[in-house]
């Protein structure tokens, strides 16, 4: 009887996955309950790397095909055209957001409704993004006024830097510093105060339990689900990865518990204009009185959480991979200084209003985020209105993604896709593949980051430039990627010589 019960769920349950098959693009045949896990581990490990294993189901099923996260389908473009053509030409139907559940895990409320801005849906996604974005460009993201955040932030890192040399010489670890300028720009951002030596202890306790939960995420955990709980052998990855998320959550609650306890007594005053991004959230519901509508004490704290997250490992790693590159091709870094010192003429900070008259360093940035390419798996979004690829009508709640691994080393678009060289983007070709190189993803919810973390890669990259000579470490030089089988690509953890340059 009982082996007659299982017969029955594993025809349903196969019936139905092929149900599904048949109204999505092609892709390989997906296991029962293990979906094409079992493809792209192999690929993996054959190929090196969940990109190249992405590379070769994209040889086999085309630009436009389907893969199956165990269960779940997902529609996978791997060109900008394709990519184009669903999330632009017809973006307004491809709004919703399948976040895995690990990531949601503090992000969602008691009633099981997704607050912030990376795994919200419908209104109170659209009213937070709008915040944000809103709030970001009050405090000058885009504009001079953010430049002047970024280099404080620079110049406070760089000069405890300068006092530890030793004849004008430092070896470190390019991550720290990475870490704690990114992390202070945006912590400045949101709560309104830097890591100076007292706050950096918590802060690195922090960012090592999130880097080693990224380093070991590997496309299964997206099967995890609230109920492994309960399953001992289970819950135990389901209780590594709340061990590295908790803490920002907690970290997040503690300093807004700490501002409004601050403006109770008095110690902190809100003025007329935010001075953080927890201000100005505290401002606009003391402007809605007692219909908050969707900017909730909850919608605080998650807004706060994913702006935390998404706002600094990205640039951090974006900008380690940066020195990484440069260390292995000193030509190019030695063509970045000449261009900058011939601007700046050694006596100023670069500045953004120097994009114009420094196109071999804008074009090496790029190329960087482009080589980088820090996602192996971009999120993926979901259908919310008829839509359609390849012939193919997608029924709503399709997941899709613009697969942003493959369409930055497109080997149509970017030739010798593997070298790293700037300057393909500065002959006759360079404006269009400008346009192609998108590790911001593409459509209505692409990143709202955009222009800080350009800001930031600019400015902090090209002022240190022209600041120091950098060599790779003896005995810790750039080398290789942290983990063959992270959702991240993000390279070891490396050193480098800074030596002053006296002007
Ligand atoms: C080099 C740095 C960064 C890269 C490469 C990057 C990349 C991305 C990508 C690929 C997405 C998903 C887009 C999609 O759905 O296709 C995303 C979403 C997002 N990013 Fe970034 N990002 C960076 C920096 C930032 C910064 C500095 C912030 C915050 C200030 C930020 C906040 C977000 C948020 C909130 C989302 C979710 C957007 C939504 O669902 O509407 N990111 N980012």
């Amino acid at each position: 009887m009982f082996f007659l019960l299982i017969v029955v769920i594993l025809t349903t349950y196969a019936l139905f996955q092929y149900q599904l098959m048949r109204k999505l693009p092609p892709g390989p045949i997906p296991f029962l309950f293990f979906g094409n896990f079992p493809h792209l581990f192999y690929y993996c490990v054959r190929k090196g790397g969940f990109a190249k294993a992405l590379r070769e189901i994209q040889k086999s099923y085309g630009d436009v095909h389907t893969l199956w996260l165990g269960p779940m389908p997902f529609v996978n473009l791997c060109t900008f055209e394709k990519a184009k053509e669903l999330m632009v030409n017809q973006g307004h139907t491809q709004l919703g957001r399948f976040t895995a559940p690990f990531i949601r895990l503090n992000q969602t409320d008691e009633f099981g409704k997704t607050w912030g801005i990376i795994s919200s849906t419908d209104e109170t996604w659209l009213e937070h993004r709008r915040f944000a974005l809103h709030t970001l460009r009050n405090f000058g993201m885009g504009r001079n006024l953010m430049e002047g955040r970024i280099i404080e932030e620079l110049d406070y890192q760089l000069n405890e830097l300068d006092q530890r040399m030793v004849d004008g010489k430092a070896e470190i670890l390019v991550a720290k510093l990475t870490d704690l300028i990114v992390g202070s720009v945006i912590n400045r951002l949101l709560f309104g105060y830097r890591f100076d030596p007292p706050r950096r202890e918590y802060f690195f306790k922090i960012k090592t339990r999130m880097e080693r939960m990224i380093n070991n995420t590997t496309p299964l955990d997206f099967m995890i689900r609230d109920w492994w709980k309960y399953v001992p052998l289970l819950s135990w990855r389901l209780n590594t990865i709340h061990e590295a998320i908790d803490p920002i959550i907690e970290y997040v609650r503690e300093n807004i518990k700490r501002r409004k306890e601050e403006l109770k007594t008095g110690e902190y005053v809100l003025g007329e204009e935010p001075e953080d991004f927890i201000d100005a959230y505290l401002i606009e519901q003391k402007k809605r009185g007692t219909d908050l509508g969707e900017m909730t004490a909850q919608g605080l704290l998650v807004d706060l959480h994913d702006l935390w997250l998404a706002g600094q490992e990205t640039t951090s790693v974006t900008l380690q991979w940066a020195l990484h590159l440069l260390l292995r091709h000193p030509t190019v870094m030695k063509k970045c200084k000449e261009e900058i010192l011939r601007e700046t003429s050694g006596n100023r900070n670069l500045s953004l209003n120097d994009r114009q008259t420094t196109p071999y360093f804008v074009a090496t940035c790029t190329e960087v985020q482009r080589h980088a390419s820090i996602l192996n798996f971009n999120l993926w979004r979901t259908t919310n209105g008829p839509s359609s690829i390849d012939g193919y009508d997608l029924p709503i709640g399709t997941l899709t993604t613009a697969q942003i691994s493959l369409i930055l080393s497109d080997p149509e678009t970017f030739k010798q896709t593997q070298e790293f060289d700037p300057s393909r983007y500065l002959n006759e070709n360079g404006k269009s593949l400008f346009e192609k190189t998108i590790p911001f993803g593409i459509g209505k919810r692409s990143c709202p980051g955009e222009s800080l973390a350009k800001a930031e890669i600019y400015l902090i990259l090209g002022n240190i430039l022209t600041r120091y000579n950098i060599t790779p470490s003896e005995t810790n030089p750039p080398k290789g990627i942290a983990s063959l089988l992270s959702v991240g690509h993000r390279p070891n953890r490396f050193s480098a010589v800074f030596e002053k340059i006296e002007i």
